[in-house]
């Protein structure tokens, strides 16, 4: 199998300064009417380079979703610090551009225009966001579709749609939670040698929430896995695989040695006692 080059050394752009640094990163919640807190992260600490794909895996409510938000500007820190490009994270920027798991497609617009209205909210003269919408709606094999209105498209459809007005901005930064969990297996599958391709032509810097392994360990350069919460990095696991990735390195013993590892790193941590709330 041919090596491809790894965007990041494609680009050039390597550098010894991280595109995402998060530091000591802590977050509580706090519900006003009952006074209790919730501590959903509690001293991450986690470097992002510029053109790498990482991913986040635990269990379920461990704290992956809250992380991901604060990372996008959505939660806000309790304590500790998140600086993307050495400039501090103070709430959400065209920077970063969040996918979640439902497809958010505005009904009465077709394709299209989902397409290009993060573009028209940012200002973008017509005739460009069209053809940048273009180039991005040919890339996901949805050209033909452009008149459609969401209804009339497939669920994996309505979320390559979805996944396209988040690239067509052009963010630094693409933060994906769960984007492939509503997916039947196949759609999924061709999802993610979507993503690849993608990631592969645009270099883009990609941290991904995922409940799938095979997915974090097929995808990704590196897999962070979270312990029970408060989510703290419980191993950080490089995935030194062969690119281009293709579904067939499933059966490489390396991938299954991988995914067994993160598998059991998982589950020794679902033992841990969780307290669910704890008071002020
Ligand atoms: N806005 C909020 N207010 C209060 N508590 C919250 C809020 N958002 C999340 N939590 C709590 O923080 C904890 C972590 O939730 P989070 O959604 O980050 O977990 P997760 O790992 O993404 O879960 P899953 O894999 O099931 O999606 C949970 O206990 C949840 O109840």
């Amino acid at each position: 199998m041919s090596q491809a080059v790894h965007p990041l050394e494609r680009s050039g752009t390597a550098s010894a300064i991280p595109k995402l640094s998060v530091n000591n990163l802590e977050i509580i919640f706090e519900n006003p009417a009952t006074g209790l807190r919730t501590e959903a992260v509690k001293g991450v600490n986690l470097d992002i380079r510029q053109g790498e794909f990482v991913s986040i895996v635990g269990l379920s409510g461990c704290g992956k979703t809250t992380f991901l938000n604060a990372i996008a500007g959505l939660v806000k820190p309790s304590a500790g610090s998140i600086k993307l490009d050495g400039k501090s994270v103070e709430g959400p920027g065209p920077d970063r551009t969040v996918v979640f798991q439902k497809p958010s497609l505005l009904p009465w617009r077709n394709v299209l225009s989902n397409v290009i209205y993060g573009l028209e909210l940012r200002g973008v003269r017509k005739d460009e966001a069209r053809e940048r919408a273009a180039k991005y709606i040919k890339m996901v094999h949805l050209n033909g579709f452009e008149k459609h209105l969401p209804h009339q498209l497939s669920g994996g459809m309505q979320q390559r749609v979805n996944i396209t007005r988040a690239l067509v901005c052009e963010p630094e930064v693409l933060l994906l939670d769960e984007p492939f969990a509503a997916l039947d297996a196949i759609t999924r599958e061709s999802m993610q040698n979507e993503l690849l391709s993608l990631w592969e032509n645009t270099g883009k810097t990609v941290l991904m929430v995922t409940h799938q392994i095979d997915e974090a360990v097929l995808l990704s350069d590196r897999v962070i896995v979270f312990s029970a919460r408060p989510a703290s990095i419980l191993e950080e696991i490089s995935i030194r695989l062969p690119r281009p990735r293709t579904p067939e390195l499933r059966d490489n013993p390396r991938f299954d040695y991988l995914a067994k590892r993160i598998w059991e790193l998982i589950h020794s941590t679902a033992e841990k006692k969780v307290n669910p709330e704890y008071e002020i």
